[in-house]
């Protein structure tokens, strides 16, 4: 690979060679037309990101390029060859393979068995454990083919998703998101991983919102604002400032924050803990935090330490025993969600998709589910349809939602409008305590940047709000004090002032001393 100005042969192919040539697609859904005219190539081993902000069309256009989505207008070649496959099967017949966002495996069978399940063509199962192998040690992602994969970490899962793929020897490589759910070192492997793909000579089509990644990673890069493409660039010679306001076509503001003294105690966890509520899951053990008026306390962790868990336990998804859970006072443990919604404590999942949000329902719907009681969208047992409208429209709004109006189904929005769509939902409802999980997650640079400011807006105000986040940077930018949580255990929180990165690293893998050096920070 070249990154000091010479060019390698590999490079120089790669540029020649074009291996995906996309022509005048256009694909319209009812008031919004998601891919209008896109023509752009991906040279051969090239690993070419596609970047455009939530709702600009990127997810439409690799499902057309996967067969999932058939263009109303404009046409594909693949190495030359007329290329419009009419279903995934055929799309990875022709070599092209897809890691999507949200894995599709099975907890309780092995890494073997998921991969063959997900194959067309599977190898007989007796060999199947040794391809993966072979293909795990060349392409350097570790993997056991035995392990059940209800015990792997996220990253392990996505490995799981990449071998299937590989075991395919694809042409093309489509990942969307791949690092919302890795750690800083997961992300090395896998990037490690394509360079090696991509010297071998496949393509990379990689969507992501992370901008220093994408400059780390991507020979080029092609820019969607609106379904268009209104730009093309060399990453690696273009700063992620820049990528990010070709994107939205204006200039970035990054939050503004005070650090304000916190006020009175509102939220207070005492020895909280819990059992795993199913097989996979993660128990709590005797979670310590106080979350003070005016403050935004940071929860940093690896995916599936307890971040579902503690989510479930403050929302009242989970029941807790007496004394665990308070709020000004009182303990709120064996309250159920709607019953914390009225005294101010609201939360929003992870998962927006079947979990925040009722994909096939309506927004407004949708801004009944959590706001009906503290928006008091109901009279006498009557739900007052005009006023949840309102409320929905509100959201649309201030979040810049993007979206037809609020009569579309939440399954109809883009996954970052979504995403602001549950998050101001619960911040518009102006809780005492707020608990969201990685609230930013597949949301672009400048939506990202007003849901933080939001948040630290809502503590101004005088809220506790608890932040769950693998983003790190997020974490920094937003939070007063950091807590790590590592295996159902909250580390005892620190300033976030003055913190770096590494030492939050070595937080989240447990390192007792650095909690004790910032103890009194
Ligand atoms: N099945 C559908 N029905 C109706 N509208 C849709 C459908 N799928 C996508 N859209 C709309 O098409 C537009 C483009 O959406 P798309 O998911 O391609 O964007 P995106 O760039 O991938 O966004 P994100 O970064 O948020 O995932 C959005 O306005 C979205 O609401």
């Amino acid at each position: 690979m070249c990154y000091n100005g010479r060019t390698s042969d590999r490079e120089r192919d790669r540029a020649t060679v074009t291996l995906l040539d996309l022509r005048g697609l256009t694909k319209a859904y009812p008031g919004v037309v998601a891919n209008s005219d896109v023509s752009f190539s991906i040279g051969e081993g090239e690993i070419h990101a596609l970047l455009g902000e939530n709702g600009a069309g990127k997810s439409t256009l690799v499902k057309t390029i996967y067969g999932l989505v058939r263009p109303d207008a404009g046409d594909m070649t693949l190495a030359g060859q007329p290329f419009s496959p009419s279903d995934p099967r055929a799309a990875r017949g022709s070599g092209i393979a897809m890691v999507f966002q949200h894995f599709s495996l099975f907890d309780a069978l092995t890494v073997a068995e998921n991969i063959a399940l997900g194959m067309d063509n599977p190898p007989p199962r007796k060999q199947i454990a040794g391809r993966i192998r072979e293909v795990s040690e060349k392409y350097g992602l570790p993997l056991d083919p035995d392990m059940i994969v209800g015990d792997l970490s996220a990253g392990e899962r996505q490995r799981v998703e990449i071998i299937r793929c590989l075991l395919q020897s694809p042409r093309l490589l489509i990942m969307d998101e791949p690092t919302s759910v890795l750690t800083p070192q997961e992300v090395n492997i896998l990037f490690e991983t394509l360079r090696l793909l991509s010297e071998q000579g496949t393509s990379i089509l990689y969507i992501s919102h992370k901008l220093d990644e994408i400059r780390a990673l991507c020979h080029r890069a092609t820019i969607l604002r609106l379904g268009k493409v209104v730009g093309e660039c060399d990453p690696r010679a273009t700063t992620s400032r820049e990528m990010a306001e070709m994107m939205v076509g204006t200039v970035l503001q990054a939050p503004q924050r005070d650090y304000a003294e916190a006020g009175a105690e509102i939220l207070c966890l005492k020895n909280l803990s819990a059992p795993a509520p199913h097989q996979f899951g993660t128990a709590l053990k005797n979670i310590e935090l106080t979350v003070r008026a005016g403050e935004v306390v940071g929860i940093g962790g690896v995916a599936g330490n307890g971040q579902d868990e503690l989510v479930a336990a403050l929302s009242g998804e989970m029941r807790t025993g007496e004394g665990m859970v308070v709020v000004d006072g009182a303990s709120i443990g064996g309250l159920t969600p709607n019953a914390r919604r009225k005294i101010g404590v609201c939360a929003a999942p992870e998962e927006r998709n079947g979990h925040a949000a009722a994909p096939d329902m309506t927004l407004t719907e949708n801004a009944l589910l959590t706001g009906n009681t503290r928006m008091v969208l109901s009279k006498n047992g009557m739900l007052d349809w005009a006023k949840a409208r309102d409320f929905a429209d509100s959201i649309i709004n201030a979040f810049d939602v993007r979206t037809p109006g609020t009569e579309t189904t939440a399954r109809a929005l883009s996954g970052g409008n979504l995403q602001k769509f549950v998050i101001g939902r619960e911040i518009l409802q102006k809780p005492k305590v707020l608990v969201v999980n990685q609230p930013t997650w597949g949301v672009d640079a400048a939506a990202a940047a007003s849901i933080r400011q939001a948040l630290l807006d809502l503590a101004a105000g005088g809220s506790a709000v608890v932040v769950i986040s693998q983003d790190l940077d997020e974490i920094l930018e937003i939070a007063d004090r950091f807590a790590a949580l590592n295996e159902g255990r909250l580390s005892k929180p620190v300033s976030t002032k003055g913190l770096s990165i590494e030492e939050i690293g070595l937080m989240l893998g447990g390192a007792h001393d650095m909690e004790a050096a910032h103890a009194q920070a």
